[in-house]
């Protein structure tokens, strides 16, 4: 039976999502702060700017009335980028009041908080009270916008701590060309689905300066380790990240055009200033905010990141990339797997 969902957020990932729960036979509103998507997407039924060349369906509506949009609503989804996470739900509470259905709370994006460092999930559980919402639902795995826009086979996670809105979750969004695992290890989704933005910025960077596959698989797979090294020490279970929100968004987010952090690094690599290539991307690149809070982390547990560490300091330090390339193939040799000793 349709839903009655509000996308927050009409950016690529929000407009795709919401076209797809459209094509599924939900009753979806699209939220915007901005007016001047309305006529376009309303009118015209395109997002050209986020997704260029892509005709939405007709019956998918904008609107930029946030009560309108959450009226009577079964479930919220949140596509904004991580750090207007908290302001989006901060307008969203007093809109959840006095309820006779509790909304379940979904979210699509990958990051973690400038400054508090939190998983989006966490964000969410500070500003929206356990009372007046049924729970909160992370979707996350290898899926850029523009192949979902295309109709290309998709597989992603619903994690939840409660298994009973991870199974809503994913029966909300299931159809032929999109598949859902539930997973109750929302920890571990949330960090490899942050972590690995930062990675794919590497690739990107490697990419532009010429690097081979050797390298290519080099960054992802010991990238994955130390994403992984960093997880469980904040309780995620280490089987996540062999799944599709981690090692699964890793590989798409790392060798794909689509991705933005990708082609970041890219144009990195090729001697790009970085405030020039956020300034002209256009869209959200996760990863360089989150390379800060990586940094953050990682040092304030004392778990060893070095390619997210040599990341951020392309980002923020202005260190030559072949420089920290360097460095990293300078440190002693280790073991593989911790455990190995
Ligand atoms: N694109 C993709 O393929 C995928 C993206 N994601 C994740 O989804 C999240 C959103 O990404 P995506 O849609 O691609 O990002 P985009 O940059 O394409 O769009 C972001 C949207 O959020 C809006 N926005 C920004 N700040 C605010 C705010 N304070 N209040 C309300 N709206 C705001 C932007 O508005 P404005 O136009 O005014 O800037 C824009 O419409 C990210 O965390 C990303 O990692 C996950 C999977 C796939
Ligand atoms: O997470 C994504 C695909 O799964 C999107 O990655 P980008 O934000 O790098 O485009």
């Amino acid at each position: 039976m349709g839903k009655r969902i509000a996308v927050l957020g009409a950016g690529s990932w929000g407009t795709v999502l919401a076209n797809l729960l459209v094509e599924n036979g939900h009753d979806v509103r699209l939220w915007t702060h901005d007016p001047a998507q309305l006529p376009e997407i309303n009118d015209q039924h395109t997002n050209e700017h986020y997704l260029p060349g892509f005709h939405l369906h007709e019956a998918l509506h904008a609107s930029t009335d946030l009560e309108a949009s959450l009226k009577d609503v079964d479930a919220i989804l949140f596509v904004v980028p991580t750090n207007a996470i908290r302001s989006v739900a901060t307008q969203v509470l007093p809109l959840l009041a006095e309820r006779s259905v509790k909304p379940i709370i979904i979210h699509a994006a990958k990051g973690l908080e400038k400054g508090s460092k939190k998983r989006i999930s966490e964000v969410l559980t500070e500003v929206l009270p356990d009372d007046l919402i049924r729970g909160i639902v992370v979707i996350s795995g290898p899926s850029h916008a523009e192949d979902v826009a295309a109709g290309d086979i998709t597989t992603l996670t619903a994690a939840s701590v409660s298994v009973e809105c991870a199974k809503a979750v994913q029966a909300i969004f299931m159809n032929q060309y999109f598949r859902l695992y539930t997973n109750t290890d929302v920890i571990g989704v949330e960090l490899g689905a942050a972590l690995k933005n930062v990675i794919a910025i590497g690739a990107g960077a490697l990419h532009g300066l010429g690097y081979g596959d050797n390298t290519k698989a080099a960054l992802m797979t010991r990238g994955l380790a130390e994403i992984t090294r960093l997880g469980v020490v904040f309780g995620a279970e280490p089987l996540t990240f062999i799944g599709l929100s981690g090692v699964g968004d890793l590989i798409v987010t790392c060798t794909s055009v689509h991705s933005r952090n990708w082609r970041a690094g890219d144009q990195l690599g090729q001697g790009a200033k970085i405030d020039d290539v956020l300034a002209n991307m256009g869209m959200v690149v996760e990863g360089y905010s989150t390379a800060k809070v990586a940094h953050e982390l990682a040092s304030e547990v004392g778990v060893e990141m070095p390619i997210s560490e040599a990341i951020y300091q392309v980002l923020y330090q202005d260190a030559p990339i072949k420089e920290v390339i360097a460095d990293l193939m300078g440190r002693e040799g280790k073991p593989e797997f911790d455990f190995q000793g």
